[in-house]
This record gives C-alpha cells, structure tokens and sequence, in this order.
C-alpha cells in the first residue's frame, strides 16, 4: 500500500490489454441519490467504441446489480460483474449467473431504517447484500456503520462489512472484485491480455490488489489515504480524458500495438 498523493497517471499499456471498469465514482459523478447519476450519450460511445478496439475484453466491475447497470446504460449491454463479482455475465449477450443465494435482509433493512430515521438515507437492498447511503447525510454514516456491525449477528456466518467513504454495505465475503477480475481473466476475451483497472473505493482496493498481481496496471481515481494502486487519475473527468485518449489509439488492445 502506498499513500495515494502524487501517484503518477497511468502509462499506456503496451501490448495486448483488457479494461475493467468501476462505474460509480470512476466513469459516473456521484449524485446524491443511486437513481440520479446520468450517462451521457458520449460515454456509451466511448464504451462501445473501446469494446470493440479490445475485440470484447472490456467488463464493468461494480457493486452494483447487472441489472442497474444494464438500466442505467441501455440501449449498451457490455460483459459485467455485479454485487462485487456474486453476479457474472462472462459473454456480452449471455446470462447473468448470480454466485450466492440471497439471505432474507428485508427485516434487517426494516430495522435499520427504524433505527436511523432520516429520509435522506437511502436503504437499498440488492440481492444478498445490503447498503445503507449516506451521501445526503454524512453525519449518519459511523452510527449506519455501528448499525450496519450489530447486525452481522443476525445474519449466517460469512458475511462482512464494507464501509466506503459515503456509505456502509453488508455483504456475503465471496464478494470481492478481485475474484471476478481473475475470473474474466480466464475466459477467451481477455487471456493473454494484461488487465487494466480503474476504479475509486475501498471496494476496488482488492481489484487492485488481483491486477497487480497479474502484472497489469491498477489506477485509483481521485484517490485519498493509502491505496494499493501504483497509478492515480484526478477524478472522473481525468478518468473519462484517460480512456477517450486511449480509444483514439489506432492499435489498442491489438497485437499488433506491441511493435509500437
Ligand atoms: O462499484 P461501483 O460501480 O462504484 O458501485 C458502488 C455503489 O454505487 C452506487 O452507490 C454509490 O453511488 C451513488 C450514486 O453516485 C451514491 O448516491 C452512493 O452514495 C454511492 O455509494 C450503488 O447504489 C451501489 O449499489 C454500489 O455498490
Ligand atoms: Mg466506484
């Protein structure tokens, strides 16, 4: 881990390489609400285009279900893992697999919601996992993350806490972004390929961890603190600058780009 100020932008990978993506925070502004983020006609484009540069070795890495994301970016449906990998869709046009059954955390939301009273929280369940937002109410979040903590005795065993810098998250412990980046990584698309992730939370942190491992490059976007990553980009906009730069490179993704 090293701390994150004056971490270099990203080199232009040489070779053949894959892109996993972190939506919220990395291609998306925050919003107050989950609901209220925009995708913009010109990030569909983009994303498209890049898929097609790396013949298909490009997946969104989120916390958030496939089906959000599929919502949030239609017409556009790209490989994805959602929940932080419990849910896969490996090929573009294929099914979503989902990894964990999901425990009942209806009365558990219930409670919590109770407890904290505020309309300016927002409880979202998703599947086995649920997330308590803070963002319009950053005095809530350590007393939603001591919530949060009492309530993992009421759940089976293997469940953790994840808290990110504007909200707290009760999750099965398969979930980790590093397994589903290894997972992609072991499929046709993306072998052979050095991996390329972007992302800007805590969640990420165990992405950057696998992609380094793996010899590729991990960048955190608008970093704070310590993190694993060797590579940092200012923020979305920087984010969003660093891939279009790279969607303009004739040979990206391609062998061929190994000569240059
Ligand atoms: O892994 P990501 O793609 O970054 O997704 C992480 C979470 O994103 C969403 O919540 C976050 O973004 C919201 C919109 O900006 C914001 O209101 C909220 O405070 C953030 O936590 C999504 O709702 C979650 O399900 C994802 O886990
Ligand atoms: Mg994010």
């Amino acid at each position: 881990m090293s701390m994150s100020t004056h971490l270099p932008e990203p080199a232009v990978p040489k070779g053949p390489w894959s892109l996993f993506l972190d939506i919220d925070g990395t291609l998306l502004e925050h919003a107050a609400h989950p609901d209220a983020v925009v995708v913009s006609e010109e990030l569909r484009m983009l994303l498209t285009q890049l898929e097609a540069q790396l013949d298909g070795a490009l997946a969104f890495i989120t916390g958030r279900p496939i089906a959000a994301v599929d919502h949030l970016f239609q017409p556009l449906r790209l490989r994805a893992a959602g929940l932080y990998g419990l849910e896969h869709r490996l090929a573009r046009d294929g099914p979503v697999e989902a990894a964990v059954e999901p425990a009942d955390i209806a009365a558990l939301a219930k409670e919590i919601a109770t407890e904290l009273d505020n309309a300016d929280v927002y409880i979202e369940r998703k599947g086995p996992i649920l997330a308590i937002h803070t963002r319009a109410a950053p005095h809530l979040l350590r007393r939603a993350t001591r919530l949060v903590e009492q309530a993992l005795d009421k759940l089976p065993a293997g469940y953790r806490v994840l808290a990110g810098n504007a909200g707290v998250e009760l999750m099965p412990l398969e979930a980790a972004k590093g397994a589903a980046i290894r997972r992609f990584m072991q499929i046709p698309a993306f072998r052979g390929r050095r991996p390329v992730f972007l992302g800007d939370d805590t969640s990420d942190e165990n992405g950057f961890e696998v992609v380094n491992e793996l010899d590729g490059i991990s960048v955190r976007i608008k970093p704070y603190g310590s993190t694993a990553a060797p590579f940092a980009l200012a923020g979305v906009d920087a984010a969003l600058a660093w891939l279009d730069g790279m969607s303009r490179r004739e040979t990206v993704g391609t062998p061929a780009a190994m000569a240059k």
